[in-house]
């Protein structure tokens, strides 16, 4: 692999749109002919500077309200089309909650059997930007009035004891998941089990939470590249299943899903699965002390938001991954397995915006070999990529940390030689010039006195 070429900044595509599968360019063709439901789209992200129409006057099926809110989720070359064109296009989607033979009139509304048993039994905690669609659809779909609990962000079911379960809902994705029966396969993987999830060598360390106890469980093979064994087997096994389990669903349901960022074919965000709280544990109570000791100076203390996601190598998958920086300010990468050969990481130095391309000194390369349960931790400005898987199948398992702080902080800062290399590089060349100079200095005034001396 040449690393001559400029580095790739990796950004992922999580805010960007989900979208239902087919060719769905979304044009004024749908005023004629109605396509099936696969090539109807919804953005995951509302629009909301999207003034939508009003739909009171019509005779529909569903609330007029519902169509209002879903003109939000339209794709953007959908937004300016006839109110009948959106109509058709949003009825499809409706209906497709409600299959005919499934449906049911409850108080005048469609509701689908399925779901209603499904949610009668849940509180739902709506996280999701999707709330307001969510509220509306699931008055659909129950035939009664959700009501928002607008200081816990709840969604409440009139006539329901909300008492004994709470089911999180971040996206879109997560509902739709719900309510088409793509359900989890492994449940116990969405709240954090850390005695399940972790080796004990491993939680105990995060639980001394001292420098010394994560150094007596972790190697720095290379300056700011850490690796210790992290995950127990079976919780690698459990969740390799559910991925599969998520992108058999998805193929089913024939739903594209964001892969995990610019780099990757192959791969899904876990956070767009419902693993997002999971997942913002797992950086709150681990990533980030071990963080707050090891990377104090890229906002290790103030990490506050992540992306989490898998990638997927083989032949038949991405084979390898070229040399960038992530965008994030700390990296956990662990290996889930399953079996294969090559899918080295290679490290090139860590660097600033600027630097970003320059030179990579010999003491900064450094090459790793992914062991299963094994994580490696790194700042994501330490340049990386990954050679390639030459036989079976490598997943790995990612989540890249962010300090808005941080974030924040760097607009304001030039000199980043507390943790780009070549920052620091160029700091101590400026440093050997002014002892330099200042020697040169030194020795020329001691001349000039001593020839005064002389004379
Ligand atoms: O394949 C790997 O282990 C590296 C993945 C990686 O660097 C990334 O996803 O940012
Ligand atoms: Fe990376």
């Amino acid at each position: 692999m040449s690393l001559d070429g400029a580095l790739d900044r990796r950004k992922d595509t999580h805010s960007a749109t989900l979208t239902g599968a087919g060719n769905g360019n979304g044009n004024g063709a749908l005023t004629t002919a109605i396509p099936s439901y696969s090539t109807h789209r919804l953005r995951l992200n509302p629009n909301t500077d999207h003034k939508p129409d009003s739909y009171e006057d019509l005779q529909l099926e569903f609330s007029p309200l519902l169509f209002s809110s879903l003109e939000h989720y339209l794709p953007p070359t959908l937004l300016n089309v006839s109110r009948e064109s959106k109509v058709q296009y949003m009825r499809e989607i409706l209906l497709r909650y409600s299959p005919e033979g499934e449906r049911t009139r409850v108080h005048g509304l469609q509701a689908r059997h399925a779901s209603l048993n499904k949610f009668s039994e849940l509180h739902l905690l709506v996280i999701s930007p999707a709330k307001q669609f969510l509220i509306d659809l699931l008055s659909i779909l129950t035939g009664s009035e959700a009501q928002r609990i607008p200081t816990e962000d709840y969604i409440k079911l009139p006539g329901v004891d909300v008492s004994n379960s709470v089911l999180k809902i971040n996206s879109l994705t997560d509902f739709l998941q719900l309510v088409l029966g793509g359900e989890p396969l492994h449940r116990e993987l969405y709240t954090m089990h850390a005695a399940n999830f972790f080796v004990p060598s491993f939680l105990k360390a995060v639980n001394e939470c001292t420098e010394e106890s994560f150094r007596s469980i972790m190697t720095e093979p290379s300056p700011g590249v850490f690796a210790f064994e992290m995950l127990q087997p079976h919780f690698c096994e459990l969740l390799l299943a559910e991925v599969e389990n998520f992108e058999k669903w998805v193929h089913e349901t024939k739903f594209r899903i964001m892969r995990p960022n610019t780099m990757n074919k192959h791969g899904a965000v876990l956070d767009d699965f419902g693993l997002e709280t999971m997942l913002d544990k797992l950086m709150e109570d681990f990533v980030r002390p071990m963080s707050r000791v090891f990377f104090p100076e890229v906002g290790g203390s103030t990490l506050d938001s992540h992306h989490g996601f898998v990638v997927e190598y083989g032949l038949d998958r991405d084979v390898d991954l070229g040399f960038h920086v992530d965008d994030s300010e700390v990296t956990i990468n662990v290996c889930l397995g399953k079996q294969f050969s090559g899918g080295e990481l290679f490290f090139r130095g860590i660097r600033c915006e600027k630097h970003v391309n320059t030179e990579t000194q010999s003491e900064e390369i450094f090459d790793y070999s992914h062991v299963p349960g094994r994580a490696v931790l790194h700042r994501g400005r330490h340049r990386h990529g990954a050679r390639a898987t030459t036989s079976g199948h490598r997943i790995n398992l990612l989540l890249w940390c962010r300090s808005s702080v941080f974030r924040e902080l760097r607009k304001y800062q030039k000199d980043f030689s507390s943790w780009c290399g070549e920052c620091q590089r160029e700091k101590k060349e400026r440093q050997r010039l002014s002892i330099t100079t200042t020697k040169l200095e030194l020795l020329k005034r001691e001349g000039e006195a001593a020839k005064e001396a002389a004379s």
